[in-house]
């Protein structure tokens, strides 16, 4: 293993596991998994524009420690998160005769995450599963903690399940054919974390980001260790988002999801990109509440302009850019899970790194909110 390995831990008790990350761990897949997969056999899903980058190098090494391997390879984007696209993934992993030993193997972004961890969740009432993060956004956020699920029309992970992998792999040379806007979509979760509580680490980006976007894998790797350990931490201490800890996870989101929601889950607003404008929009409203100095709402704006992030919605491309609505994005929130009592539950911020959960807040300052966005 190279020299700039790390390894973190997400402390479940019995379903403690372990985020392998450094250079070169594709090509160590097998060693890794093969101590898990006791039954030896294993069934990798992934997308089709990973498959040829990727999968090769972890069939190889998963053979090679003798686990039989069987591949199936899904649409890459967001709509693979679709009903119709998980019932198919269904019938194609049932095609090869898993047993209950079986483990699957998500190789891939959040969506082949998302979507697998679901699958292994409900496949003969449940089986293991690894997760093989290739995108940043995987590997510092979405293949930890266990939310697995999929779309509705209705919104964003309205069907899913809390499902824990039992190892996560994030070979971070696995970074270096993903696309720019694939990488800074990923980074805005990265930012994402220095926001919620730790603002040394958001000044830390502020010095590094581009470095870390540009390429230096030392960089992407204090980074993605970083990220888990803050993710790891907070999962470990409300696993099933029962309190208010994990929702801090979703600084931004809430703006965020209605965005993607509105505008179809489509290319034109990637995940990340929607967290990175929704968080400019959780920290404008935070100011404009008098919780927040504007100062910080400035620096954060700044920070994501700088490395190429949109900050507004105005920056999103296609028709739907033209024809916003403010209070149908008020509704959409209307739907999300943090939500208690019929009220929108936001997540707040009294400055950088001091993120909260606001439960009872009105709606009227997020109207505003999405208002001045809408005209920025
Ligand atoms: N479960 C969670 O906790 C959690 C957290 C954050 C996000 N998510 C979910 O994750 C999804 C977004 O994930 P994402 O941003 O990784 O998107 P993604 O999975 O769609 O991947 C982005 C694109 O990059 C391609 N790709 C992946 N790895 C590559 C590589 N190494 N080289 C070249 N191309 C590569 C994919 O084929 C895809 O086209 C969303 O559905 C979001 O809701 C879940
Ligand atoms: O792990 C979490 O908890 C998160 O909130 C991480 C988010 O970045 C991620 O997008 C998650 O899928 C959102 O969860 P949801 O419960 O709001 O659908
Ligand atoms: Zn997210």
């Amino acid at each position: 293993m190279s020299e700039a390995s790390r390894q973190v831990a997400v402390e479940l008790g019995d379903r403690r596991y372990v985020i392998e990350i450094g250079a070169g761990l594709l090509d160590r897949a097998g060693k890794l998994c093969a101590p898990l997969i006791t039954g030896r056999r294993a069934i990798v899903v992934t997308d089709a524009v990973v498959a040829p980058l990727h999968l090769d190098r972890v069939v190889r090494s998963l053979d090679s420690a003798g686990v039989r391997t069987d591949t199936v390879v899904v649409p890459a984007g967001e709509g693979s998160k679709e009903f119709g696209a998980f019932q198919r993934l269904m019938e194609a992993l049932l095609d090869h005769r898993p047993d209950r030993g079986t483990v699957l193997i998500a190789l891939g972004g959040g969506v082949v995450g998302d979507l697998t961890g679901f699958a292994a969740a409900v496949l003969l009432r449940g089986v293991d599963f690894i997760q093989i993060p290739t995108t940043l956004l995987a590997q510092v956020d979405s293949s930890v903690g266990g939310k697995t699920g999929i779309n509705t029309r209705h919104g964003k992970n309205l069907v899913g399940s809390f499902h824990q992998p039992r190892l996560v792999i994030a070979d971070i040379t696995a970074l270096d054919t993903l696309p720019r806007r694939e990488l800074l979509a990923g980074y805005a979760e990265v930012v994402k974390y220095g926001l919620i509580d730790d603002a040394p680490f958001f000044a830390w980006l502020e010095a590094n980001g581009r470095s870390l976007l540009d390429g230096d894998h030392a960089a992407r790797t204090e980074a993605v260790a970083r990220s888990c350990a803050a993710k790891a931490r907070i999962v470990a201490g409300d696993e099933r988002e029962t309190g208010d800890l994990r929702a801090l996870l979703n600084l931004g989101h809430t703006f965020g999801h209605a965005l993607e929601k509105e505008t179809g889950y489509g290319a034109n607003l990637l995940h990340g990109e929607a967290v990175g404008i929704g968080m400019v929009m959780a920290f404008d409203m935070s100011a404009a509440l008098s919780l927040c100095p504007p100062q910080d709402a400035a620096r954060v704006r700044r920070h994501l302009e700088a490395v190429g992030l949109a900050t507004s919605p105005r920056a999103i491309p296609g028709d739907n850019a033209r024809a916003w609505d403010a209070a149908r994005l008020i509704d959409h929130m209307r739907g999300d899970k943090k939500n208690r009592d019929g009220r929108i539950t936001f997540v707040l911020a009294r400055g950088i790194g001091q993120a909260f959960v606001a439960r009872g807040t009105d709606e009227a300052p997020a109207l505003d909110t999405v208002r001045r966005a809408l005209a920025a």
